[in-house]
């Protein structure tokens, strides 16, 4: 019989589990159908024992009279397909927001290959609000409510003369104008009444979606494509919760879906998004963004092979791109990851939706309809991520979110401890004020609970508590019920966090590296997420920090150069030649995101371009404002790291570097005013600098590139004992007597200095000897002497007439001093030695000095060229010969190259690779 034969196998039968069942047959012998509860067979046969026995078990049964019409029915229902060959799509209201759209929606669909297609298609952007509006008119006895309608007609009646021609126009305005007046009438009955029951307000709402799936099937029909419209009121069945939200009853809708395909065949179905239909046929809806309610559900009735939910975004992001520019599209996310991040407002679907297609294994992908060339998202099962243990640790954070906006409250007290039933009494006293409580913490001490709740709800909550916990709190056994305000949530999400050693920590560190502090810790049992609550204030930073630490390069950094000058500048072109190499083979990802100078400062939102940077300034330079410029670094941007590069040789930028510092933002110098300063504030700076995570570099103070400072903290966290430091540590006096040699007049030989860069902005610095003595204090203090510039004896070289002169002045009249000048070498000379500016840190003694000196032709001092300096240790482990650092110190390449060094000693400290 054709029964048998036309019923293939493979076909399943109304009942949700996953696998197509077996149909057991008995041809010619057909007396009644049994569809057993409970059990996936569907028995069709004779078999007489069954009949009118146990008939509570049967769905279907019937009497031989009625066979005829049952075999029918089972044909019927047996030739809607399932399985993979099904692809859904659904259309929110902006992809189907205007005539064009809609006609784009109707070529994707047509374009796509799949053998047989539903397409969910939401009401028009808009639409569905202004459906709420009608209501909202009606029932306020607005008369304008008719006006509105007028509106909605107008806006799809346009929409249907843009897209379609004859009788399909014909058909569609005949039908829009009937409901439109079916609306009219049920308006007035709502306007007349002054209330709107919750049904008449779904059947209202949901006529957006009727049209806009009548639209989009007369438009794919014009293609020449068989089109079928589904009301999905004739078929979604939902049973409402008692939390406002709808359950799907798969069986009943299953069945109806069966009826629903057995009358309107079709391999291409536009079924309306949003709305559904209750058990006792009254229409309902299925919620804000129902319409990916709907394609989840419909895939799941289909067992299709992939849900298709188009948007205007390109996927998943694994952070908001609104605070992190650096954001990026999720290729593949884990069901239960889209959870999560979903939980925590990223824009993913909203949990419910996951639901219907997990069961059935149906990957959900995420699409920007206006952006066809982007993959989008996959939401699927972890097995199809390929072989996890191959991933670094970096790969198993999927993506980041934050809440704002929430308190914590700390319940704390001894009498807390071993008492069971605490928690029921908190979490009652929160329940019975509505609070939302968003996360938990308690150690296992017991002696605290810990929780956070939205802001605006913990006045109500606190004093919940207060008067819960009245007695207790009098009896000091709970000791005090604390509200810590501001705050907010950062979560962590990817569910190989959980077989993935490492993430933790390295979500700490990266916290930490911002300088930012973790008010409470949660991590979810299945370890698909950790939870820290942070100061609502750092809530960008940290979202940022940890983003970049699992995204970005480890160590992308953002950095403010102060004083563009001579190192400044050198500097910012040493970085123009060099960040790509460094981002390429290092990893390191340096972006300067501020210059300033003392008049302008040029700000960027994603990095200065270093090829033009002094053109921009020019143009797009600012009031310089060293405040604004600190917050723009550290603040406007999305790099976390933060570093400010002081290349002035200015006292009031060096005030600041222990502000900075403590608000985690790094300092690199070769400014020497803040380390020679009052002894007091060096050490507040360098006690904090070793409290905290951020660091404070400046090699480039002494001996500018030459590794002076380094080499000496070397010796001395090795435990070394040091016990002289001497030395020619002016670039400007080395090259000044190192070519004051008879030829050229002394005027000269400065000029040349000062022209080759050597000197500070005002020569006299160097001339006067401050400059050694600050470098000589510099190594004291390193060394532990605590000295102040004013303790060290300073033989000056600037003529006293000229001291209060401007630098101009200084080197206009120097030449008058030349004659002074030729004396003194000469008579060095004649002794066969040479003049030498040498600068000593005497340990032993706890004194320095700074001075001109002779040194015999033949001292290692003597042998000097250009700006070379030359420093000897004296130390316990180099004391018969003395650990010699020498080379050029002083000048524009050698100085920002030091500098630079310094940057990128903060990039290996930040976890760049060695
Ligand atoms: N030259 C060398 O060989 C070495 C130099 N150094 C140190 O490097 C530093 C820079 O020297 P150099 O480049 O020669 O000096 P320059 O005079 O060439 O440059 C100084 C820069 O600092 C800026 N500046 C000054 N005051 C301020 C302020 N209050 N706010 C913002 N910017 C300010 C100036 O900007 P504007 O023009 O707008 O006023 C200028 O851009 C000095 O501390 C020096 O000791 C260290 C080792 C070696
Ligand atoms: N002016 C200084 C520059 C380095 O600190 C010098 O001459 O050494
Ligand atoms: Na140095």
């Amino acid at each position: 019989m054709a029964f048998a034969s036309s019923v293939s196998p493979s076909y399943s039968f109304p009942n949700l589990s996953s696998k197509p069942r077996k149909i057991l047959t008995a041809p010619n012998k057909i007396h009644h159908f049994t569809l057993l509860q409970n059990t996936p067979i569907f028995r069709i046969g004779c078999d007489s024992k069954l009949r009118g026995r146990n008939s509570s078990n049967y769905n279907i049964s019937a009497s031989a009279t009625t066979t005829d019409t049952l075999i029918n029915e089972a044909l019927e229902k047996a030739q809607l397909p399932k399985g993979g060959t099904w692809s859904i799509h659904k259309f929110g209201g902006t992809c189907v927001g205007t005539s064009e759209r809609i006609q784009n929606v109707g070529d994707i669909v047509v374009k796509d290959e799949s053998e047989r297609k539903l397409v969910v298609v939401s009401a028009m952007s808009k639409v569905t609000d202004m459906m709420y509006d009608l209501i909202f008119r009606a029932q306020s006895r607005d008369d304008s409510y008719i006006i509105a309608l007028d509106a909605v007609l107008e806006k799809h009646k346009s929409t249907a003369i843009d897209l379609l021609q004859g009788d399909d126009l014909a058909n569609f305005l005949t039908r829009l104008h009937k409901d439109i007046n079916d609306l009219k009438a049920m308006l007035r009955a709502i306007y007349v009444a002054g209330h709107a029951t919750e049904s008449f307000t779904d059947f209202v709402v949901g006529h957006g979606e009727l049209w806009s799936a009548q639209l989009l099937s007369a438009v794919v029909r014009k293609s020449g494509i068989e089109c079928s419209w589904m009301d999905t009121r004739d078929v979604l069945v939902v049973n409402p919760t008692s939390t406002n939200q709808v359950d799907p009853d798969y069986l009943e809708s299953n069945n109806r879906l069966e009826k629903w395909y057995s009358k309107n065949k079709s391999d291409m179905i536009i079924a309306t998004g949003f709305i559904a239909t209750t058990p006792q046929n009254i229409p309902t809806t299925l919620k804000r963004d129902g319409s990916d309610f709907s394609a989840a559900i419909m895939g799941a009735l289909l067992e299709a092979g992939q849900v298709t939910i188009w948007t205007d975004v390109d996927g998943v992001y694994s952070a908001d791109p609104r605070k992190v520019n650096e954001a990026v599209i999720l290729e593949k996310l884990s069901y239960q990851e889209a959870w999560e991040m979903s939980y925590f407002g990223a824009n993913v679907l909203h949990p419910r939706t996951i639901i219907p297609v997990m069961k059935y294994d149906i990957p959900i992908v995420i699409r920007n309809i206006f952006n066809l060339s982007a993959p989008g998202t996959m939401i699927c099962q972890t097995g199809d991520f390929g072989n996890v243990d191959d991933q670094p640790v970096g790969s198993s954070v999927k993506g980041f979110a934050t809440i704002d906006n929430l308190a914590l409250v700390n319940v704390e007290g001894t009498g807390m401890a071993g008492v069971p039933g605490t928690a029921n009494e908190i979490f009652g006293a929160v329940k019975d004020v509505g609070a939302n409580v968003i996360m938990i913490s308690q150690a296992s001490s017991e002696h605290s609970v810990c929780f956070a709740v939205p802001e605006k709800e913990v006045k109500a909550v606190r004093a919940a508590l207060e008067s819960r916990f009245r007695q207790a709190l009098d009896a000091g056994r709970i000791s005090q019920i604390a509200i810590i305000p501001n705050c907010s949530i950062l979560a962590a999400v990817g569910q190989k966090m959980a077989s993935t050693p490492g993430v933790s920590a390295t979500l700490f560190n990266a916290l930490a590296k911002a300088n930012i502090n973790i008010r409470a810790i949660a991590q979810g049992c299945s370890e698909y997420n950790i939870t820290v609550v942070v100061k609502r204030e750092d809530s960008i930073r940290a979202l940022r920090a940890v983003h970049s630490r699992f995204y970005l390069s480890r160590t992308t950094i953002a950095m403010g150069i102060i004083g563009p000058g001579l190192i400044g500048a050198t500097l910012l072109d040493q970085l123009r030649d060099q960040t790509a190499v460094l981002k390429e083979k290092f990893n390191i990802d340096l972006r300067v995101m501020g210059i300033t100078g003392s008049k302008t400062m040029l700000l960027s939102d994603t990095g200065v371009d270093l090829a033009i940077w002094r053109d921009d300034q020019k143009t797009k330079g600012e009031k310089a404002d060293l405040q604004k410029f600190e917050n723009h670094i550290r603040g406007n941007h999305f790099i976390p790291n933060t570093v400010i590069v002081d290349c002035t040789a200015d006292s009031y930028v060096a005030s600041h570097y222990h502000e900075w510092l403590r608000r985690g933002i790094h300092v690199i110098t070769p400014n020497k005013k803040a380390n020679s300063g009052p002894f007091e504030q060096y050490l507040k700076l360098r006690t904090l600098q070793r409290q905290s995570y951020t660091h404070y570099f400046y090699e480039a103070t002494v001996g500018a590139g030459l590794p002076i400072i380094s080499t000496l903290q070397g010796l001395l966290e090795t435990g070394d004992k040091i016990l002289r430091i001497e030395g020619i540590f002016s670039g400007t006096l080395s090259y000044i007597f190192n070519n004051f040699a008879g030829e050229r007049a002394f005027s000269e030989v400065v000029k040349e200095a000062k022209d080759a860069g050597y000197t500070e902005p005002d020569p006299r610095d160097d001339l006067s000897g401050t400059d050694v003595a600050r470098k000589v204090i510099i190594l004291a203090r390193e060394s532990g002497l605590k000295l102040e510039l004013s303790d060290i004896p300073i033989q000056s070289l600037v003529p006293e007439p000229l001291k209060d002169r401007s630098p101009e002045e200084y080197m206009h009249q120097l030449p008058q001093y030349d004659q002074d000048w030729s004396k003194q070498r000469q008579e060095a000379e004649a002794t066969g030695e040479v003049l030498r500016y040498v600068g000593v840190v005497d340990v032993v003694n706890k004194k320095g000095t700074v001075e001109l000196r002779r040194y015999k032709k033949e001292h290692p001092f003597a042998q000097l060229s250009g700006s070379d300096n030359i420093i000897a240790f004296s130390t316990q482990r180099y004391e018969k010969q003395p650990l010699i650092v020498r080379g050029p110190g002083a000048g524009a390449e050698v100085t920002a190259g030091g500098v630079f060094c310094d940057i990128l000693r903060l990039a290996s400290y930040l976890g760049a690779p060695s």
